[in-house]
This record gives structure tokens, sequence and C-alpha cells, in this order.
């Protein structure tokens, strides 16, 4: 990636992200929204000074407290042409000491830099960053890419590629897999889709971010699977850590219980959104819900392999159980609950002689559907 890399967004992620390209050596220019307010905040202050008759060396250090724990703001002259270098907050100090520059806006983000990262909360932040006043799609222009690291849907993602690509630049969502520590440690999975030529020269910095980047195809497949991945994150089940050794053993079969349907519905998910199953088992073997039930039973439920290992009776006759357990103990498991209705489910379309892997037919083919 030739010359300077933009960043768009230092939140937990962004940080930490960032962070690791200035550390390899790319130089980076940040923005992030809190820190132009502040900016702006800055900027009235030094006004206002100016008109009043306090002498600047009288203020040198304000105490400021805002929603982001300002550190202070330091008005280091009263010429200053820019000011925004002497606002600093927490977060972008750290980026700043280790050669990070400051811009105001997407805009200037973008015209400086020839790539522009962005890893920002949602949808509606990824589109304000983009197409609000000062929004990166100001400065795109031929030869400009536009990388969007957040975690959006694929409607977003459409939106905004169509917009850089409009004006001649290049897109790639690239969405990630793993969390504040894997970030800090260049440990992601990048779960990229767009253009492959700017994929291609983005490289050197997923490698400096990430463990592992796929590279998924058309503008979507990014954002899609990423929602698979933690859908199936999402729908662990709770252990008690209260209940004792033999309530455990119960619990840890709903919590096996809740697994397989999760990872069911994924690849039911996945295949139905157009991904390939097989990338699926890959990303999730390298992020933070790899498992080994995962591992093994994955590839024979592609291949619709039910060749019992454990008997999907036994585990819907175990959920059954552990619910009881739950009703004694008045311990509240919807998820639990859901899910010996797929294995009852299973069992009545004469799956019970199978592996418990086969629940993943009747989720398939729920009450009603073909
Ligand atoms: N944390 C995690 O473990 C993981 C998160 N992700 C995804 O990465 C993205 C970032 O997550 P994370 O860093 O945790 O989130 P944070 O909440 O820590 O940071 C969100 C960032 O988005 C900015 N932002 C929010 N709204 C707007 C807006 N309207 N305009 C401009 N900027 C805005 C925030 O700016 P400000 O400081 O001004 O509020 C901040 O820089 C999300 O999409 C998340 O789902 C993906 C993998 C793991
Ligand atoms: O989006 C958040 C994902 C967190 C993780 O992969 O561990």
């Amino acid at each position: 990636m030739e010359g300077e890399v933009g960043f768009l967004g230092l939140g937990i992620m962004g940080k930490a992200m960032s962070m690791n390209l200035l550390r390899h050596g790319f130089k980076v220019t940040v923005w992030n929204r809190t820190l132009s307010r502040l900016a702006l905040i800055c900027f009235s202050l030094v006004y206002l000074l100016s008109k009043s008759q306090i002498a600047f060396d009288d203020v040198s250090t304000l105490q400021c407290h805002g929603p982001k724990q300002v550190r202070s703001l330091d008005i280091r002259s009263p010429s200053s042409q820019n000011l925004t270098y002497a606002c600093y907050f927490e977060e972008c100090d750290e980026l700043v000491e280790h050669g990070a520059s400051v811009a105001e806006t997407p805009a200037a983000v973008v015209k400086k830099c020839k790539y522009t990262i962005a890893m920002l909360s949602d949808p509606s932040a990824a589109l304000s960053v983009v197409f609000d006043k000062d929004g990166a799609l100001e400065q795109i222009c031929r030869g400009k890419g536009y990388i969007d690291m957040s975690t959006v849907d694929s409607d977003t993602s459409t939106k905004i590629s169509e917009a850089i690509t409009s004006k001649g630049g290049y897109f790639l969502e690239a969405p990630v897999s793993g969390s504040k520590k894997p970030a800090e440690d260049g440990q992601l999975v990048i779960l990229a889709a767009g253009e492959k030529t700017l994929y291609e020269e983005a490289l050197p910095a997923f490698d400096v971010m990430g463990k592992k980047s796929f590279f998924l195809g058309k503008v979507g497949n990014g954002a899609k699977m990423k929602l698979v991945v933690n859908m199936i994150m999402g729908r662990a089940e709770y252990i008690d850590p209260h209940l004792n050794d033999v309530h455990k053993e119960l619990q840890s079969c709903f919590l096996l219980c809740s697994m397989m349907n999760a990872f069911s519905e994924g690849l039911i998910l996945a295949d139905k959104s157009g991904l390939s199953s097989q990338t699926l088992l890959d990303v999730l073997d390298l992020g933070g819900i790899a498992n080994p039930m995962f591992k093994m039973k994955g590839p024979t439920m592609i291949q619709k392999n039910y060749s019992p290992a454990f008997p999907l009776k036994h585990q819907q006759k175990d959920m059954r159980l552990a619910l009881a357990l739950g009703d004694e103990n008045s311990v509240s498991m919807p998820v639990a609950a859901a899910s010996n209705e797929a294995f009852k489910k299973a069992r009545s379309m004469g799956l019970g002689d199978l592996d418990f892997s086969a629940v993943f037919e009747a989720v398939k083919f729920p009450e009603g559907s073909s």
C-alpha cells in the first residue's frame, strides 16, 4: 500500500487496528467523530479567549471531561494554525505518540490518503461517515480505495460501494472476526469482498491486522459471512456456576444442544445466503468459537452423513432431563427449550437413531416447510 493510510473510527477495534498499522511502519492519518467535535470546542474556546483579557499563557492546560474523558486541552500558541493537534483525547493521544497524524474530517482523510479504512459502530455510522457533509465521498475520485471493516448488513455495504465506485473509487468490505485482544495482537480474521484489486493491494495492511484474510467475492458476501458467524456466537447457552457437578453435566448438555442448533442454523443461513459452507467452517475454526465439535461434525453434516456416534434420541432425552432440572431449580432457559423442540422434531422425523448432528435436518426443514 503506497503512501499514507487513512483510518476512520478509533473505538475499541479501530484504535487497536490503526496502532498495529503504525507499529508496522505504515504512515497513518486518523479521524474520529468525538475528536473532531472536541476540535470544534477547542477552536471556539480559543476564539473566546482571544476576545477576552486572559493571556494564553495563563491557560496552557485546561482540564475538561466529556463523554470520552478529554485528557486536556493544551493550548500551545495563540496563533496556532493547527489547533486540532492540540486537542487529543486519550484514545488518540497514544496513536499520535506513535506517529499518527490527525485529520479534521473524513473528507480530509480521503483527500490525503490513497487508501482509507473505516471501523465504525453500525450501518448508520458507516453511511454517515461516507455521505454526510465533509464525508469521505466528497474526496473520493479515481484511484482512491475505501475499505469498510465495520460490521454492517449487505445493503449498507452495497450502497456505499455504489457511491464510491460511481466516483471512480474502489470499494472493499472487510468485516472482522475477533475482538479487542486479537485486534491488538494482529490476529483478526478478515472477511473481505468487493474489488479484488483493492483486496490484493490491501493485503500488506490485512497481514498486519489479521492472521488470515478471506476474499469472498462480490460485495455483501463479507457482511453476510460476518453476520452468520456472529449469529452462531450469540447463541451460546449459560451455565450456572453455582450448580453442583451432576447438574453441571446436565447443563453442559444444554450447551452442546444449543451449539449444535446454532451451528445448524448458521450452516443453513450461510447456504441460503449463497456462501460456501466449507468457508464458514474455515472461518469458525479460526475465531473465538472454534471448537472440536464444529470441526469434527461440520464436514460430515455438509455431506449429510449422520452415522451415529452420539444418538440423537439420547441427546433429546438428556435435554428433557436437563430442562426438568431447570424447572426444579427455577432456572429460565429459553434457548435450551427451543433447542429441545428441534431435537423432538428430529425424532418425529425418524432421525432418533442417527447422530445428534442430524438435528441439522430438523432445523433445515421446520414444521410446514419443505
Ligand atoms: N469490539 C469487538 O469485539 C468487535 C467489533 N466489531 C465491529 O467493529 C465495529 C467497531 O466496533 P468497536 O470498535 O467495538 O465499537 P466502539 O463503540 O468502540 O467504536 C465505534 C466507533 O464508531 C464511531 N461512531 C459511532 N457512530 C458514529 C457516527 N454516527 N458518525 C461517526 N462515527 C461514529 C465512534 O465514534 P465516537 O468515538 O465519536 O463515538 C467510534 O469511533 C462495529 O461494527 C462492531 O460490530 C467487529 C469485531 C469485534
Ligand atoms: O463482532 C464481534 C466478534 C467478536 C469475536 O469474534 O470474538
